[in-house]
């Protein structure tokens, strides 16, 4: 099956955190490419990748970085694709600099913007997948199936001791 989702992080240190977001696409059996992409020390590359990534089929880009992170909205700038956001935690800022980079898109040009950290890509592998689900109704069932097991685990551990 043909790659749907883009995973990309401003810098192989955000992979630590980026790879939650690409084990939730695994986990749905959601194809998906990985690589490091950054705005900044890559503008061309970043440039190429989001105008290039409709024509290649991709349906939304995942997009982590850290810090003055301009990434996910530079690349939702060149492209018509949903782009989700994902602010990594930084160690000077506690990721709080990557979450307001991220989050205040000037109006025309939405970025889908999670929680910092692992949680936050664990929910943007879960949102692309979402939206992918929207079209495929095998892929919206596994979701419904990873709530329902979600559902029933807080049930079954509702009860305090
Ligand atoms: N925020 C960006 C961008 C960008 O937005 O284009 N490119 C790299 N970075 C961030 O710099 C942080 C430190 O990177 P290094 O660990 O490589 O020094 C990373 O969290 C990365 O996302």
């Amino acid at each position: 099956m043909s790659v749907l989702v883009g995973v990309i992080m401003g810098s192989k240190s955000d992979w630590e955190t980026m790879k939650h977001a690409c084990d939730m696409l695994e986990e749905l059996g959601v194809p998906y490419e990985k690589q490091v992409v950054s705005a900044h020390r890559t503008p061309d590359l970043m440039f190429e990748y989001a105008a290039s990534a409709a024509e290649r089929g991709l349906k939304v880009i995942i997009a982590g970085a850290g810090g003055a992170a301009h990434l996910p909205g530079m690349v939702a700038a060149k492209t018509e694709l949903p782009v989700i956001g994902v602010p990594v935690k930084t160690s000077t800022l506690n990721g709080m600099d990557s979450l307001l980079s991220i989050v205040q898109m000037p109006g025309g040009i939405p970025v889908a913007t999670v929680a910092i950290g692992h949680a936050g890509a664990t929910n943007a592998g879960l949102l692309a997948a979402q939206i992918l689900g929207a079209f495929d109704p095998q892929l919206q069932s596994k979701v419904r199936d990873r709530r329902e097991r979600i559902r029933q685990s807080v049930i079954e551990s509702s009860v305090l001791e």
